[in-house]
């Protein structure tokens, strides 16, 4: 599985990190690529446009807050992304919301925090049955 994956300044480091942590995947990176300020619906555009184009089946994206990226990648009509800073947020995204884009908050959770919860986003599978009902009026 290749995943992709972009992040804003706040998360440069921790999308290093990640890229280093999921050594057992493929991993394309949308930038940023320094630490230099940079403005995260750039990298969330392209993260997302690629996992809605079917592309990659999954992606992640890092700011600050996740909060930036997470209200960018949900404009995509494809993207369930959802903001995740405990591995039991993340393991009910993909349960219950079949979440495709992981956003991670680096100011506020530790980088061994963030690796669980990418560990646990990229191994729940989607439950079904009455989330699938929910899931599928999202779409306006
Ligand atoms: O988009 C965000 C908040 O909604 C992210 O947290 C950004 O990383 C953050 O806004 C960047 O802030 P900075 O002061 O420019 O470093």
């Amino acid at each position: 599985m290749t995943i992709a994956i972009g992040s804003d300044h706040a998360g440069f480091e921790y999308k290093e990190l990640v890229k280093e942590f999921l050594k057992e995947y493929e991993v394309k990176d949308f930038g940023t690529y320094s630490a230099a300020s940079a403005d995260y619906p750039d990298f969330a555009h392209a993260v997302a446009s690629a996992v809605e184009q079917g592309a990659y089946p999954k992606g992640i994206l890092i700011c600050g807050s996740a909060n930036g990226v997470a209200i960018t990648a949900n404009k995509h009509q494809g993207i369930r992304a959802a903001i995740c800073w405990t591995k039991e947020i993340a393991e009910l995204a993909r349960l219950h919301n079949d979440a495709n884009v992981l956003c991670i908050p680096a100011r506020f959770i530790s980088s061994e925090e963030a690796m669980a919860i990418v560990t646990t986003f990229l191994n729940t599978e989607f439950e079904g049955g009455r989330h699938a009902t929910r899931v599928g009026k999202i779409a306006c």
